[in-house]
């Protein structure tokens, strides 16, 4: 993060003393396992509550935040460091356009990775949307053929919005359980990941209530339905990845460059190809060859060149 000027982070202090006390017990623990610093990569559709998320787990308001899908197609690094400790966040703008993966917005995101190395991804979606439907596979697979899919050994999934009563009078576990589940399955099958890969290695799943009106408990701490205080909650789920023995995401030129990090099976097209040159074009080859032949020649001549039955 050479360019990047780091300050202080004194949002920290904008915390109650209790959120305050875990987050840096949380900072302690990973300077001990010699992690100086974390660099989190903020990605997901448009306006699922990414940049209030960075400014909830900064505790300052540095991301624009608008109701509005934001128009700006740049990531933002903000760098922060307190007790020999530096937090790096990168909003990236959301890369869905008219239906589709804007490239361009995610050869930017790519670019503005080059020489950094990733050391966790949170992918954002919505807690209170009732379905996943194409455009998160998309968003998935474009961040898998970027990055590897190994990224997603990194990665968290962040459900914002959690501050919701279920409808139908579902039960607040139940309703996120499922949605959990419903985002975990595109996300196995937009990085395509296989079954049993993915249940070895779970994504976590972690709530988060951006607004100002999330609920607190008694020590001020910002609270989901179910009584977690969700700052706390999120670092620690972001320091367990951490230490999950995976390995981070070095972003070098031949990542962005080189071919699709997930399309090893494209070695195989060449292959493929001759097999069908050698084997089945020239099989066919042979056979239209020989049957033109036979209709060429009248029924005595090929009785005689021993190509046709001799009682026909
Ligand atoms: N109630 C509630 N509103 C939220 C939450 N997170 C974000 N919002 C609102 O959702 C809208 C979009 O939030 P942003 O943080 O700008 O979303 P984004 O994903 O960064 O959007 P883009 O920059 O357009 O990709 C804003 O009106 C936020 O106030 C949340 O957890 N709860």
């Amino acid at each position: 993060m050479a360019s990047q000027v780091t300050r202080e982070w004194s949002g920290i202090q904008q915390f109650p003393v209790a959120t305050q006390t875990k987050l840096l017990e949380l900072l302690a623990k990973l300077r001990n396992d010699n992690v100086n610093s974390l660099t989190i990569l903020v990605m997901g559709k448009g306006g699922v509550g990414k940049s209030s998320t960075v400014n909830s787990i900064l505790g300052e308001r540095v991301a624009p935040v608008s109701a509005f899908q934001s128009e700006g197609l740049r990531p933002v690094l903000y760098s922060r460091s307190r007790a020999g400790f530096t937090l790096n966040i990168i909003d990236t703008p959301g890369i869905i356009e008219g239906g589709y993966v804007n490239e361009h917005a995610v050869e930017v995101i790519k670019r503005f990775l080059l020489n950094k190395t990733i050391d966790i991804l949170l992918y954002v979606e919505r807690l209170d949307s009732y379905r996943v439907d194409n455009l998160d596979r998309q968003v998935i697979k474009a961040i898998a053929d970027s990055f590897g899919k190994g990224i997603w050994r990194r990665g968290v999934v962040v459900l914002t919005h959690a501050q919701l009563s279920p409808p139908d009078g579902l039960n607040y576990e139940d309703f996120f359980a499922k949605r959990s589940e419903a985002v975990l399955r595109v996300v196995r099958l937009g990085a395509r990941i296989k079954r049993q890969e993915f249940q070895e290695n779970a994504i976590p799943v972690a709530l988060v209530e951006n607004s100002g009106r999330c609920n607190t408990n008694d020590n001020g701490e910002k609270v989901l339905p179910n009584g977690i205080a969700w700052i706390p909650s999120l670092v620690n789920t972001i320091t367990e990845v951490v230490s999950n023995g995976s390995k981070p995401i070095f972003v070098d030129k031949k990542l962005i460059d080189g071919p699709n990090p997930n399309a090893w099976g494209k070695i195989w097209i060449p292959l493929i190809v001759a097999f069908q040159y050698f084997v089945v074009i020239k099989g066919i080859k042979k056979q239209i060859k020989e049957d033109i032949a036979k209709d060429d020649r009248p029924l005595w001549e090929l009785r005689d060149l021993g190509l046709a039955d001799r009682n026909f």
